[in-house]
């Protein structure tokens, strides 16, 4: 132990731990997206597309490190033309019927987040719940689920610290899972990059 109370490893041995986490994140991404149901994404692609097409809005919910990674797929969404909102967010309007949500949360628990789902289900919004249980409340609101089977924060031990704490395997596999969601989209509608960056905001 050190002074801190930290474990002392030498530079060049910590150093090679996080390549090595790096692959196994990497493992994990691979084994998971061969997992993720075929017909689930189809769906949510088909929910996206018609949002795009009808001019109705996509709403992006979650709570914490699942919301950062909503974040990231809602500014995709905007640079793509969609009319793209976070909810939560100061600006963000009100959800009509026909609108869509797209709620993240790896346990799928997360109260906001069901809440939230709930909400635009009785309003008349189609919702679409990336999450990592399949028993969960979240997925138990009629939506079209698609399921991440990644350890979430309510898979946490009390006895072990693992190479991912918490929810971080379902963030990460959340964030390419959306990404590539996003590139996909990109094909089926011919947005092109330029078009893209030219949505992007001009007052960084
Ligand atoms: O921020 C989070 C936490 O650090 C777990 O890794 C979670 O993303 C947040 O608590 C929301 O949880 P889920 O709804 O289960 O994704």
């Amino acid at each position: 132990m050190s002074s801190c109370g930290c474990q002392s490893k030498d530079a060049s041995a910590s150093t090679k731990i996080v390549i090595e986490t790096m692959n196994v994140l990497a493992d994990q991404i691979k084994e998971t997206a061969n997992a993720v149901s075929e017909n689930d994404i189809s769906e949510m692609l088909a929910i996206l597309l018609a949002a795009k097409e009808k001019g109705n809005a996509v709403f992006i919910a979650g709570a914490g490190r699942s919301g950062l990674m909503g974040r990231a797929f809602a500014m995709r969404l905007m640079h793509m033309g969609f009319n793209a909102y976070v909810v939560g967010d100061t600006v963000t309007p009100a959800v009509s019927s026909g609108d869509v949500l797209v709620a993240i949360s790896g346990s799928g628990n997360t109260k906001s987040v069901v809440e939230i789902g709930k909400k635009c289900k009785s309003i008349g919004a189609s919702v679409i719940a990336v999450t990592s249980k399949d028993g969960s409340d979240l997925k138990a609101l009629p939506a079209t689920n698609v399921i991440l089977p990644a350890k979430s924060k309510d898979d946490a031990s009390e006895s072990t610290v693992s190479k991912t704490p918490m929810g971080t395997s379902f963030e990460i596999l959340a964030l390419v899972f959306l990404d590539s969601v996003i590139m996909q989209l990109i094909d089926l509608t011919g947005v092109t990059e330029d078009e893209m960056k030219a949505r992007h905001a001009n007052t960084e």
